[in-house]
C-alpha cells in the first residue's frame, strides 16, 4: 500500500489543539453525523501501516477534562443499551451502554485504536486510552466484543469524532456466549478440537517466547478445558503453573494467586492421602499467599515442587512481606541493582511506625520507638516502579492532563500507566491506594465515599491526582547520585510506596529517604523519640522563602509551617531581597572565577561577600538554624581553601558550611560535639566532616578525626542507604 504524501497522523492528538477544543466544547450535547464506514476503515488502515513502517513521535498521552467512571454493572436492567446513532457530542450517561465488535486490527501506540460496528452496522472511531497494550499481544483484537459504558461523541482536534474510554471500568470485554452479545455476533469461534494439552501448551509457551502473554493465557487456558474430559493432573497442575507466571508479568496479582492455589490444591490431591495439610482449600491457599509473613502455619511451602514454591514466594514478595527486625544485607541488595534490575527480593519494616492524623498536616507517619540517629525508621517494597532504560527513546512519553492544565514527562506518564494496570486488574490492591490523598479530589466531583464498596472504581484522574502527590523521584539507587558530575541533570524515576506516602514534609526534617532500586529506605538523621512525627523534605528548600512556599503550595496545595519557615517568613521582605541580591552577586563573582581560576586574592575577596552576607543573619534568631543564603557561598570556599591547601581555612569553612545547614559542630576538650543537630543532613555536610576529619588528621589529633570520620560515615548510610562505596568517598 502506497502512503499518500498528503497523509497527516490524525491518531496522535496534539494536546495543544486539543486545549483550544477543550475550552471549547462546553454547548454540545447533539447528535452528531458520523463519517462513512468506508472512510474510517481506510484511514484506519493507512495508520496501523504507518505505524508498522517505524518512524514514532514521542508518545502523547492525554487526560481529558475529568469525569467520573459509571458505576452501573453493564449486566444491570437499568443499564440502558444504546447505538451509535443515539450517541451525542460531549455528553455522557452514566447509564447508558453499548456493544461493539472491533473490526479492525488495532494501532496501539499512544492509545489503542480501532475502526468498531454495533448490532445495526454502523461503523465509528474507538479509542482506548490509559491502559499497557502492544501491538504482538493486543487486548482488543480484530473480533473483540466490547460493552462501552457512558459512550460519547468526542471532539478529535483534526475535525471528525471518536467514542474516548478514559476509565478502564467503563470497558468490558465480552466473551461471545454472553447473554449481552447479539445473537448475530455469537457465531462462536470454535476452539480447535484437534489439540490436545501437549499441543496447547507447546503453543502456549511458544506465544509466551514472543511476548504475546495473553495469547499465552488463552492456550492454557484451552489446555486446561481439554483436561476436563482428559484429565491428568501432572498436565494440569503444569498450565495453572504456567497461568500463574504469566499473570505475575502481566502485573495481574489476583489471577496470579487464583492460578497458584488451584496449582497448589491439584498437587496435594495428587499425593497419597494424608499428604496435604487437613484445612486445605483455596480460601486457606490464598490467606497464606496474602499473610504478608514468612509463616506457613498449614505447613504448605514444605511439600511443594521447586516451580511452585519458587511462584508462592515471588507473589508473596510482590505483595509484601513484613519482618519484625530491620536487618538488611544493603551491600548485596546494592549489587544486585542496575538500569533493568529494579526489583529487590526483601522484606518491608513498618512495625516501629505508624499512621494517624497528625497536627494540621492531615494523616502523617508517627515513631512509635525512640530512633537514634542513623537509624532505619522504616523500610518498603514499592507498590509501582517502572523499570525502563532512561536512555532508550523508544520509551519517550508525556501525560497531557487537560483539566489543569499539567505535562508530566515520562517518569510521571509511564508511573501512571502501570498504576492504571495494577489497579484495572488487582481489586484487591485498591483500597489501599484509593485511601492515599487524593486533594480532595473525589469528594469536590461529587463521589459519594462508600466504605464498603466492594469494588473501588479505578478513576484515571483519581489515580493521576493520587500520583501526583504522592510518588517519589529517584535514582537507581541513591549511592548513585554522589557520582554524577556536578550540575549534571539527571533523569530521575518515578516510583510509589504506599506506606511511605503518609511521611509529611518538613525544611527541616528528621528522616531522609534513600532508595536502592524498588525499595525505600528512611532513616533517622537525629534522634527520635517515641510519639513523635517522622518528616522529611519533599523538595530541597530554596533560599528564598516565597519561592519554595510557591513550590509547596503549586504541587501539595500546603504552606510549610517548620521553624526555618516560620523565621525566614519573618524578615522583612527588604531583608530577604537584599540577602537574595547579594547571594546572585556573589555567585556571579564566583561564575567568573570559574573561568579564570582560582588565587588566594579572589577567594579573600568571595569571603569578604560571605561575610556580607552572614552579616544580615541575627544568630540569636537563627541559633540552630540553616542559614540558606550562605550555603553554596561556604561550600564554595570550603573547596577553595582546600584547593590552595590551606588548612586551617579549609576547616573554618567547613564548620561554617554545617553551621550553615543548622549543625553546630564543637571540637573542644579533645571530643566532637554535635550541637543542636535538628539541621539539614546531606552530602555536602559528609564532605565537610571529611575534611575537618582530614585537617584534624595533619594536625595530629587523630581522635577528632576518628570521630568525625564516625560521624560521616553515618550521614553516609542516611543519605546513600547503604555502606556501598563508603571508604572510597570518605578516603584522603
Ligand atoms: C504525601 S501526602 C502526606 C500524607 C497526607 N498528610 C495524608 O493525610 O495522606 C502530601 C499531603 O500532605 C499534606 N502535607 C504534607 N506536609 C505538610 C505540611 N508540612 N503542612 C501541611 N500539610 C502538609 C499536604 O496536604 C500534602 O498535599
Amino acid at each position: 500500500m502506497i502512503v499518500p504524501k498528503s497523509f497527516k497522523n490524525t491518531y496522535e492528538e496534539p494536546p495543544d489543539r486539543l486545549r483550544d477544543l477543550v475550552k471549547t466544547a462546553l454547548e454540545d450535547g447533539e447528535l452528531q453525523q458520523n463519517s462513512s464506514r468506508d472512510r474510517l476503515l481506510s484511514d484506519h488502515e493507512l495508520h496501523v501501516k504507518l505505524l508498522s513502517q517505524g518512524n514514532l513521535p514521542t508518545k502523547n498521552m492525554i487526560l481529558p477534562v475529568p469525569y467520573i467512571p459509571s458505576r452501573v454493572s453493564i449486566q444491570d436492567a437499568i443499564c440502558r443499551k444504546i447505538h451509535l446513532v443515539d450517541l451525542k457530542v460531549e455528553s455522557r450517561d452514566a447509564d447508558t451502554c453499548i456493544l461493539l465488535r472491533n473490526i479492525t486490527s488495532p494501532y496501539i501506540y499512544s492509545s489503542t485504536i480501532m475502526v468498531v460496528e454495533d448490532k445495526n452496522g454502523d461503523a465509528a472511531r474507538l479509542t482506548i486510552s490509559n491502559l499497557e497494550d502492544t501491538m504482538v499481544d493486543p487486548i482488543t483484537p480484530e473480533g473483540t466484543l466490547l460493552a462501552v459504558k457512558q459512550p460519547c461523541w468526542t471532539r478529535l482536534a483534526d475535525g471528525g469524532y471518536h467514542i474516548r474510554v478514559d476509565h478502564p471500568s467503563d470497558l468490558t470485554l465480552l466473551r461471545s456466549d454472553d447473554k449481552l452479545v447479539p445473537s448475530a455476533w455469537r457465531a462462536v469461534k470454535e476452539v480447535d478440537k484437534s489439540k490436545n494439552v501437549t499441543a496447547w501448551k507447546k503453543e502456549g509457551d511458544m506465544s509466551f517466547l514472543k511476548k504475546q502473554f495473553r495469547k499465552a493465557l488463552e492456550c492454557y487456558e484451552n489446555g486446561l478445558a481439554y483436561l476436563e474430559m482428559h484429565p491428568s493432573l501432572t498436565s494440569a497442575i503444569d498450565l495453572y503453573r504456567k497461568k500463574s507466571g504469566v499473570n505475575i508479568i502481566l502485573l495481574r496479582l489476583d489471577d496470579a494467586i487464583k492460578d497458584l492455589s488451584s496449582a497448589i490444591l491439584t498437587h496435594f490431591s495428587s499425593l497419597p492421602a494424608p499428604s496435604s495439610p487437613e484445612t486445605l482449600n483455596p480460601g486457606a491457599i490464598e490467606e497464606w499467599l496474602r499473610n504478608h509473613s514468612t509463616e506457613d502455619p498449614l505447613n504448605i511451602a514444605t511439600s511443594l515442587p521447586k516451580g511452585l514454591k519458587e511462584l508462592a514466594a515471588r507473589i508473596k514478595f510482590d505483595l509484601g512481606i513484613y519482618s519484625d527486625t530491620p536487618t538488611y544485607d544493603l551491600s548485596l541488595i546494592s549489587s544486585y541493582v542496575g538500569p533493568l534490575t529494579l526489583h529487590v527480593d526483601a522484606a518491608n519494616y513498618t512495625l516501629n511506625t505508624e499512621v494517624r492524623q497528625s497536627e494540621g498536616h492531615g494523616r502523617g507517619m508517627f515513631a512509635k520507638r525512640d530512633f537514634k540517629v542513623g537509624d532505619l525508621i522504616c523500610a518498603e517494597k514499592a507498590f509501582v516502579l517502572p523499570g525502563y532504560l532512561i536512555q532508550d527513546p523508544s520509551s519517550d512519553c508525556l501525560l497531557y492532563n487537560l483539566g489543569d492544565g499539567t505535562a508530566a514527562p515520562r517518569p510521571g506518564a509511564l508511573l501512571f500507566k502501570e498504576l492504571v494496570t495494577k489497579l484495572k486488574y488487582n481489586p484487591s490492591l485498591r483500597k489501599a491506594f484509593f485511601d492515599l490523598d487524593d486533594g480532595g479530589y473525589w469528594v469536590e466531583n461529587g463521589y459519594e465515599i462508600n466504605e464498603d464498596e466492594e469494588e473501588i472504581p479505578v478513576d484515571v484522574f483519581r489515580v493521576e491526582k493520587i500520583r501526583r502527590l504522592n510518588c517519589f523521584s529517584l535514582p537507581t539507587r541513591s549511592s548513585d547520585l554522589l557520582h554524577q558530575p556536578p550540575n549534571s541533570n539527571p533523569e530521575l524515576r518515578n516510583g510509589f510506596w504506599i506506606h511511605a506516602s503518609y511521611v509529611n514534609h518538613s525544611c527541616l526534617p528528621n528522616s531522609v529517604r534513600t532508595f536502592i532500586g524498588d525499595i525505600h529506605f528512611l532513616r533517622a538523621t537525629r534522634d527520635i523519640a517515641a510519639g513523635e512525627e517522622i518528616l522529611h523534605q519533599y523538595i530541597s528548600p530554596d533560599i528564598d522563602i516565597e519561592e519554595r512556599q510557591e513550590k509547596l503550595r503549586g504541587t501539595w496545595r500546603f504552606e510549610c509551617d517548620c521553624t526555618l519557615c516560620e523565621v525566614d517568613g519573618a524578615v522583612s521582605r527588604d531583608g530577604r531581597q537584599l540577602r537574595l541580591k547579594l547571594f546572585e552577586e556573589l555567585k556571579a563573582s564566583v561564575m567568573r572565577l570559574g573561568e579564570k581560576g582560582t588565587t588566594v586574592t579572589a577567594v579573600k575577596k568571595i569571603a569578604r561577600g560571605y561575610r556580607q552576607i552572614e552579616a544580615l543573619y541575627d544568630e540569636d534568631v537563627y541559633k540552630g538554624l540553616p542559614r540558606l543564603a550562605l550555603v553554596h557561598p561556604s561550600l564554595f570556599l570550603t573547596e577553595a581553601w582546600r584547593g590552595v591547601k590551606n588548612v586551617d581555612k579549609t576547616m573554618e569553612y567547613a564548620r561554617k558550611l554545617l553551621r550553615n545547614f543548622g549543625i553546630l559542630v564543637k571540637t573542644e576538650d579533645g571530643k566532637l560535639e554535635i550541637e543542636d543537630n535538628a539541621g539539614i543532613i546531606n552530602v555536602e555536610g559528609v564532605r565537610a566532616l571529611k575534611y575537618l576529619a582530614e585537617g584534624h588528621k595533619s594536625k595530629g589529633d587523630e581522635e577528632i578525626s576518628a570521630q568525625c570520620l564516625e560521624v560521616a560515615r553515618t550521614w553516609y548510610l542516611i543519605i546513600t542507604g547503604s555502606e556501598v562505596g563508603m571508604s572510597d568517598f570518605l578516603k584522603f
